[in-house]
């Protein structure tokens, strides 16, 4: 048994001789979290931002609603969300929505019956095969950004750059179509990734997926420090001292849940092994901007719906998130390059650039928002963008599932780790569990350290 004081005298945290740090408190490292102290297991949550929940965030409008700036969609079999969100007290609603997006171009609704939209659906249906059975080596050199550039016609060419933007946040000029179709596969099929009701869209929360969050770290208390960035970990035969900001701490192991092309910034002694250091390397997140304008009611639902494929720029998807009887939500994501073309713009700006072109479908009354509630993820130095990890065209190690073998003391978690559902929620959730049961299990083996 190492020495205690030895083991715990370097930082004001002193605890138990088996304790374990969970690095980033997003809803992966705060569900190991508590998988561990529900396990009797002493852990301390370490995390960079000013705030717990990551990729999550919830905030409460002037009308008294909450809304998710970040993850917000719970798909229709992501089971573990769905039962974090019953224990934790928060109601689940399903999506008020259509069959089908209406899509505009050029100002105009868009029928998907046009001639112009067939080459469109005939690509995606191709995506679909690829996904099923695989794609050859080469087309991980090849772009979907330059594939894309073969399809027949500029309306089919523009939607499909619009849903696959949407769809993983890459720049499409730096994502391989073999990275694409192993992704499609991964998260169930294009018709899960792409729909709504019955989809990955399925419902959602009146409180805000942000609220789970804040009620995991509120039951940790004290074992959830914000404010502490690690930037170094190193690894001895006794177990870990994980450096931050402002302290040291010492534990048995240790829990990584930041997404490798973030935890990049974190220092490692000894140094990473060649493949840990290249998943680092050969990663990026994607850049995605969402704003949520807030309204007294959802008025627009008394003359039809309001979800839209906007192709006119920025690309855009509108959705309505508000909840039965509450106020409504319109609910708009941009991605990609054409994202981060609005963080030249203010506040207002964006709002009238997004709004504007809505009028002709909904009327004036969309100008005129009682909230606006915005942000663009990808300036977000702690959680590096959105939604998920992304390989760099040519490389392989960045696709879902991420491997996750500890090294030594240092178990690998957060969503891409997953090896169901990854990149969602409820693999934040699977793979929290999944490396606190590692934890436990190597601490119950007396493991070497
Ligand atoms: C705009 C947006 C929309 C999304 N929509 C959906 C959706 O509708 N449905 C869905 O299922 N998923 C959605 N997602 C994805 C979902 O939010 C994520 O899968 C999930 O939140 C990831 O949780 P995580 O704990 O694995 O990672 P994160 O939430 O990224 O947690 C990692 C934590 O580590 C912290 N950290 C980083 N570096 C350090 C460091 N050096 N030291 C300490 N801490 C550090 C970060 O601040 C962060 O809190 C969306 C994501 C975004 C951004």
């Amino acid at each position: 048994m190492p020495n205690h004081e030895a083991l715990y005298g370097t930082s004001a945290y002193v605890g138990d001789p088996d304790a374990t740090v969970v690095v980033g408190a997003g809803l992966s490292g705060l569900t190991a979290a508590r998988e561990l102290h529900r396990r009797g297991v002493d852990v301390l949550v370490l995390e960079a931002a000013d705030r717990v929940g990551g990729r999550a965030m919830a905030e409460t409008t002037a009308l008294g609603s909450r809304l998710d700036l970040g993850g917000q969609w719970i798909g229709h079999d992501h089971h573990r969300i769905m039962a974090l969100a019953a224990e934790l007290g928060a109601t689940r609603y399903p999506m008020h929505t259509g069959p089908v997006p209406q899509v505009i171009d050029g100002g105009r609704r868009l029928p998907l019956a046009s001639p112009s939209v067939v080459p469109a659906g005939a690509a995606l249906a191709g995506v679909g095969v690829l996904s099923l059975t695989g794609t050859p080596e080469r087309w991980n050199d090849a772009t979907v950004d330059a594939w894309l550039r073969r399809v027949p016609g500029r309306v089919s060419r523009r939607l499909l750059e619009v849903i696959a933007s949407i769809s993983w946040t890459a720049d499409l000029d730096r994502y391989s179509v073999h990275a694409m179709a192993r992704m499609v596969r991964q998260q169930g099929g294009l018709r899960t990734i792409l729909s709504t009701r019955g989809g990955a869209q399925d419902s959602l929360l009146v409180e805000g997926v942000g609220t789970l969050t804040d009620r995991l770290a509120a039951e940790l208390g004290a074992r959830v420090r914000t404010g502490h960035r690690v930037t170094r970990l190193v690894r001895d035969e006794h177990g870990v001292t994980v450096h931050t900001d402002s302290g040291t701490f010492r534990a048995a192991r240790t829990i990584v849940t930041v997404p490798p092309p973030v935890a990049a910034r974190i220092e490692h002694h000894p140094p990473l092994p060649a493949d840990r250091a290249a998943l680092e390397r050969n990663t990026y997140m994607g850049s995605v901007y969402k704003a949520i304008a807030v309204f007294e009611r959802p008025f627009w639902r008394d003359r039809g719906r309001a979800e839209f494929l906007v192709l006119d720029s920025p690309g855009r998807a509108v959705f309505d998130t508000g909840s039965p009887g509450g106020p409504g939500h319109l609910c708009t994501l941009v991605a990609g390059p054409e994202a981060r073309a609005l963080d030249g713009l203010d506040a207002e700006e964006r709002r009238q650039v997004l709004l504007a072109p809505l009028v002709p479908h909904l009327g004036p009354g969309v100008l005129k928002p009682a909230g606006w509630h915005e942000k663009a993820w990808h300036l977000d130095e702690h959680a590096g963008g959105g939604y998920v990890v992304l390989p760099e065209p040519g490389t392989t190690e960045g696709i879902s599932p991420l491997p996750h073998t500890p090294l030594g003391p240092v178990h690998w978690a957060g969503t891409e780790t997953a090896d169901e559902h990854a990149g969602y929620l409820e693999g934040a959730i699977a793979s929290g569990v999944r490396a606190a049961r590692e934890v436990v299990d190597a601490l119950a083996a007396g493991a070497p350290r």
